[in-house]
């Protein structure tokens, strides 16, 4: 078919359907809701409700895709439809558009041409046919403005099928990440179906998607288990909130809400409501990240690493069993001389009776157990002054012995666990067996807790004590979890996360070659994949690179073989650009470097573009420089909670997660970034940051990190 008769075609297929919708919708919108009691009733307002928010969705974009697909009952191929909502047609019974998480809709993602059979999996099992055609469409505000067939069987010209998904990705970004259910690539796809009751792990490259899918993910399971699951039991876990807010619009724009999006250290400080804060972890940052001399030796004795344990884990497991088994104190309640509830008898209802409840409400119970029981003997006592002298002193007497009896609060049970004074020698075989805490964290975790204060790796073990301690209640169970940047998280977390997800249900996605928080992170997939049974997990890559051009993959992929020879390399899709800019300046002549890059950049297309430095103490310095200079840019520190777009100054460690149009990586010397695993990891992660333009600027000696990089990608330019 030509694009001329084709574009035909669809405007007028445009045209039927936005009428359709637009005389559907304020049919609907004529209609009143219902608040009444009549469940029919209750059950219609509730369609009702149902389709004008999926009418009202499909408004501006009915659908992106079209699907020509032919069963073998059928006698011609029928018009699929596909848009991010589904649209009933009222009397023909066949969908007017169809939702793009339907089982049918996934032929749109997985067919990627050839003359074959193409199939997908129907509640009552596979369909298989032929795919006559695969069209995408871009409207816009009910306007029709491309028209591009990647697949046409009756064509001889061969399927352009990535024609459309360069075109999307050669867009300026703003300061929100979008959806992508136009482009959604098969082997996103096929993460994003999983089914729910498996724990999925993910490795994706730098610009795979990951974050993308995992967002998508959620909206199929709503759609797709919509009986089972409910949106604000679900919840994302990510690295900080300036990355919840950049990654705040695609749900939205999915129609889906109210799914939970927190990070991990929030998530825990609401529970722990226990007057406890927050170390500054400021200085650990700065040492972590500072460029040149020793890094802090990350072993399995480095604070993050060893509180986020499996083995610290078992160890404060093992100290809860030892604290209920002691639980119950030796002394028998004696109210008065010859009435007497043994001690023996409230160890037997506190281990045997209550033993399905959590410690503090099995005290609870034994409390109400033994007032009853005070009573009864109470009762007994026929004189009315002996009972009355006798309830008001057992009534003293039981709130003594119920001093005995303990009543901590998880900061308290966990720093039981350390020894009591920072100098004691760190062992602390009473309470965790056989596990030494090692001195340098004792010492530091002592000096925190004076001050009421834990680091971020002590909230998982806190959070399991309050589990043993209280219990998990409904309001902190899970349908499903999703963990991003998963790479950064410990294995007691995700441990923990699982005694609140039913099922197992988790997403979880990271990058190794971005694992720029080694101490606290994991050192390879199997330290999560180890935890799940192996048919109740599932490990996937992704290794296409959607987020950059051709040049700048290549040149990333060049950054992290010169340090990690064995890294997993990113593929690129074929959009090519601009090559990389590699600039030498004159010491000196630094901001002055900076600044005129920055004009090129801002008179040309890019519309978010960000300065990558090597600390926060340096780009605080070169904010106020570019200041100076009349440029106003966003400063991107630890404390930020919003990601503004426009121009960003931002330190490298910062930047993971985030992406802009063009990037100027600064001070790409031997001296900022050395040619080490970690230094490799965080210029990787500078450089993916880019869509289309990367500028690479360096004074004295370039980093062995970009020496070497090819010229085929690479363009040397005068400063
Ligand atoms: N199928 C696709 N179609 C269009 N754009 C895509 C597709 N997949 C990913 N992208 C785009 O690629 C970019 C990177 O996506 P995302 O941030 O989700 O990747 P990521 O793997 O989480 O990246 P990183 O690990 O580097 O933070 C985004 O702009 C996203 O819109």
């Amino acid at each position: 078919m030509e694009i001329q008769s084709a574009y035909q075609e669809e405007l007028e297929k445009l045209e039927h359907t936005s009428a359709w919708i637009d005389r559907k919708l304020s049919e609907l919108q004529s209609v009143p809701r219902y608040f009444g009691d009549n469940l029919t009733e209750q059950v219609l307002d509730s369609i009702r409700e149902t389709a004008r928010h999926n009418l009202s969705g499909a408004t501006d974009e009915p659908y992106f895709g079209r699907l020509d697909f032919k069963e073998p009952k059928d006698a011609s191929s029928r018009q699929l439809y596909i848009g991010k909502f589904g649209v009933d047609h009222d009397t023909s019974g066949e969908p007017l558009v169809i939702d793009w998480r339907a089982p049918v809709a996934s032929l749109f993602y997985s067919f990627t041409g050839g003359e074959g059979p193409a199939s997908y999996e129907a509640p009552d099992g596979e369909i298989e046919g032929l795919v006559y055609l695969k069209r995408n469409l871009v409207i816009r505000k009910q306007i029709l403005q491309r028209v591009v067939d990647t697949y046409d069987r009756n064509s001889d010209s061969p399927a352009v099928t990535d024609e459309f998904l360069l075109y999307r990705l050669g867009e300026n970004k703003d300061n929100k990440l979008r959806d992508i259910v136009s482009t959604i690539q098969a082997e996103q796809d096929k993460i994003i179906r999983s089914a729910k009751n498996t724990a999925l792990v993910i490795q994706g490259v730098a610009g795979s998607g990951k974050t993308t899918v995992a967002l998508h993910r959620l909206a199929y399971l709503l759609y797709q288990y919509r009986e089972q699951i409910r949106a604000e039991r679900m919840i994302i876990l990510a690295p900080n909130r300036m990355f919840l807010d950049y990654i705040s619009s695609v749900l939205p724009e999915l129609g889906v809400g109210h799914i939970q999006q927190t990070t991990f250290e929030d998530w825990a400080l609401e529970t722990l409501a226990d007057r406890i804060t927050l170390a500054d972890e400021s200085d650990r940052r700065a040492r972590w990240f500072a460029y040149g001399g020793e890094k802090p030796v990350i072993d399995d004795e480095a604070p993050g690493r060893f509180k986020g344990s499996l083995r610290f884990m078992q160890a404060i497991r093992g100290a809860l069993a030892d604290f209920e088994r002691c639980f119950v104190p030796e002394s028998d309640f004696e109210p008065w001389p010859g009435a007497k509830c043994s001690a023996d008898k409230m160890r037997e209802w506190f281990h045997e009776e209550y033993r399905h409840y959590p410690l503090m409400k099995r005290k609870e119970r034994v409390e109400g157990r033994i007032k009853r029981w005070l009573e009864m003997e109470l009762n007994e006592t026929r004189d009315p002054n002996v009972r009355k002298e006798r309830k008001k002193k057992a009534t003293q007497k039981l709130k003594t012995f119920w001093k005995t009896w303990p009543d901590d609060t998880p900061f308290a049970f966990y720093r039981s666990l350390f020894p009591n004074s920072a100098r004691e020698d760190g062992a602390s075989s009473r309470t965790l067996g056989d596990l030494t805490i090692p001195a340098q964290v004792a010492e530091e975790s002592v000096l925190a807790f004076r001050k009421n204060k834990v680091y971020p790796e002590d909230l998982a073990p806190m959070m399991l004590i309050y589990n043993g301690l209280y219990g998990i209640d409904g309001d902190r169970t899970f349908d499903h979890v999703v963990i991003d940047e998963a790479q950064d998280f410990s294995p007691f977390q995700v441990a923990l996360l699982n005694n609140h997800v039913k099922s197992g249900s988790f997403t979880i996605l990271g990058d190794m070659s971005q694992g720029i928080h080694a101490y606290k992170g994991i050192r390879s997939w199997d330290e999560f994949l180890s935890l799940f049974e192996a048919d109740d997990r599932a490990y996937f890559t992704m290794e296409r690179s959607y987020r950059s051009t051709m040049e700048i993959i290549r040149f990333a992929n060049a950054v992290l073989a010169n340090g990690i020879p064995d890294a997993m390399q990113a593929v690129p899709v074929f959009r090519s650009g601009e090559k990389v800019k590699m600039l030498c300046h004159d010491r000196k002549r630094r901001t002055d470097t900076i600044v005129r890059a920055l004009r090129k950049l801002e008179s040309g297309p890019a519309s978010t573009i960000a300065v990558i430095g090597r600390t926060e103490q340096e780009c605080k310095q070169l904010h106020t420089a570019l200041l100076h200079e009349d440029i106003s840019a966003t400063l991107i520190d630890a404390q930020r909670q919003k990601y503004e777009g426009g121009l960003s100054v931002v330190p490298v460690h910062l930047a993971k997660g985030l992406e802009f149009d063009a990037v100027i990586l600064i001070d790409a010397d031997e001296e900022h970034y050395g040619a080490n695993e970690h230094d490799a990891k965080l210029m990787y992660v500078g450089c993916t940051r880019a869509l289309h333009d990367l500028w690479v600027m360096y004074a004295g000696k370039p980093s062995s990190l970009i020496a070497g990089t090819d010229d085929e990608f690479v363009k040397h330019i005068e400063a």
